[in-house]
C-alpha cells in the first residue's frame, strides 16, 4: 500500500503549511518527524481526505485521494491528535456505533469488534464506560476503531501525548505489530518514538521536505558534526547562540554539552557517534524541547 505524494502545497493566506512536498511511503512503519507548526497535521489531513490541497497530488495504494476520496476512505484508519469519544458509551456500543458509520453489516461488525478489541487488549473492560478508562485505554480504543474494516492503512497523528513513558512503549509496541500487512504512517515530534518503531522516516521543516529515507541514513547526516564539550556556566550562552545544543547536564559546577556544529566548538569539544537525535536536529534545525535541558 504505496503513498505516492507529488509537489503537495496547502497555503492558508501567506502561511505555506506544505510547501512542495513530494514522497513516497512504501508499506511498513513509516514515522513522520518535524517540530510544531512543520506541517504534519496539514499533511495527515490530506491524506485522509479531511482536507484539500491547494496544489499537487496524492495517490494511496494507486488510488488519487482527490478525485476518489469515499474509495481511499474504505481502505484507511486515522487516529487523530484527539479523539472525541462519547464518555458515557462502552467500548463496544463505541465501536459498534462506528463499524455502523463504516457500513459494516451487523454479524461481521460483531466479528471486527471482538476481534479488534482482543488485539488491543481491551475485550475485559468493553462493558466499562469510557469515561472511566485512562489515557492509554483510550489511546487503545482509538487504534481498535481506526482497524475496525481492516484497512491496508493506519494513519496516526501525535499519538503519545498524555501518555506516561510505560503507556507509550506500550501503545509504540502494539503499533509495530500491527503494522505487519499494513502501511502505518506514524506522526510525532518524538525521535525515540520513530528510532524504536520505523523502518523508514520523513522530516518535515516548515512546510517542506527536509529529509526522507532510513533511519541509519538521517544518522550518517550528523556524522562528524556531533561534539561533546565542557563549557563555564558563563560561556553557555556564546556557545548555544553559535551552534545546537542536543542535550546538557552539569557534572562537578561544569556543563557539559553536547551540540551539532560543523566546526569544533570552542576548539575543544570532542568528537562523538552520532544518534538519530542528532541526526534529526542537524535536517530539522530544532531541538526537542523536553530533552533540552537534562541536568544530573
Ligand atoms: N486552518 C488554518 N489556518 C491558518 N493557518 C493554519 C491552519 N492550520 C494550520 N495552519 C498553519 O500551518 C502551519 C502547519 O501547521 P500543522 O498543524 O500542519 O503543523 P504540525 O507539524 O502538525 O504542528 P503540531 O505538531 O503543532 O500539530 C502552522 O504554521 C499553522 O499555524
Amino acid at each position: 500500500m504505496e503513498i505516492v505524494i507529488e509537489e503537495l502545497s496547502k497555503h492558508y493566506g501567506s502561511v505555506r503549511a506544505l510547501d512542495g512536498v513530494s514522497l513516497r511511503v512504501p508499506g511498513g512503519m513509516f514515522g513522520l518527524l518535524g517540530p510544531n507548526g512543520a506541517g504534519k497535521t496539514t499533511l495527515m489531513r490530506i491524506l485522509v481526505t479531511l482536507l484539500a490541497p491547494t496544489s499537487g497530488r496524492v495517490t494511496i495504494g494507486g488510488i488519487d485521494v482527490m478525485r476518489d476520496p469515499a474509495k481511499v476512505r474504505e481502505r484507511l484508519g486515522y487516529i487523530p491528535q484527539e479523539f472525541g469519544f462519547y464518555r458515557s458509551l462502552n467500548a463496544y456500543e463505541m465501536l459498534d456505533y462506528i463499524g455502523t458509520m463504516k457500513r459494516i453489516p451487523p454479524r461481521e461488525r460483531k466479528r471486527q469488534i471482538e476481534a479488534v478489541l482482543e488485539e488491543v487488549n481491551l475485550t475485559a473492560d468493553a462493558k466499562r464506560r469510557v469515561g472511566t478508562y485512562s489515557g492509554g485505554m483510550k489511546q487503545r480504543l482509538g487504534i481498535a476503531q481506526a482497524l475496525l474494516g481492516d484497512p491496508d492503512l493506519l494513519v496516526v497523528d501525535e499519538p503519545t501525548a498524555g501518555l506516561d513513558p510505560e503507556e507509550r512503549i506500550r501503545f509504540r509496541n502494539l503499533l509495530v505489530r500491527i503494522s505487519g500487512r499494513r502501511t502505518v504512517l506514524l506522526s510525532t515530534h518524538i525521535v525515540a518514538d520513530v528510532e524504536a518503531s520505523c523502518t523508514g522516516l520523513a522530516v518535515l521543516r516548515q512546510g517542506r521536505l527536509a529529509f526522507a529515507g532510513t533511519p541509519e541514513e538521517l544518522v550518517e547526516r550528523a556524522r562528524g558534526r556531533v561534539w561533546q564539550v565542557e563549557v563555564e556556566p558563563g560561556e553557555w550562552d556564546e556557545v548555544a547562540a553559535r551552534v545546537q545544543v542536543v542535550s546538557s547536564r552539569t557534572v562537578g559546577g561544569r556543563v557539559q554539552l553536547r551540540v551539532v556544529a560543523d566546526e569544533n566548538p570552542l576548539g575543544r569539544g570532542v568528537p562523538v557517534e552520532p544518534g538519530l537525535e542528532d541526526g534529526y536536529l542537524a535536517v530539522s534545525g530544532s531541538v526537542q524541547r523536553e530533552e533540552w535541558l537534562v541536568h544530573v
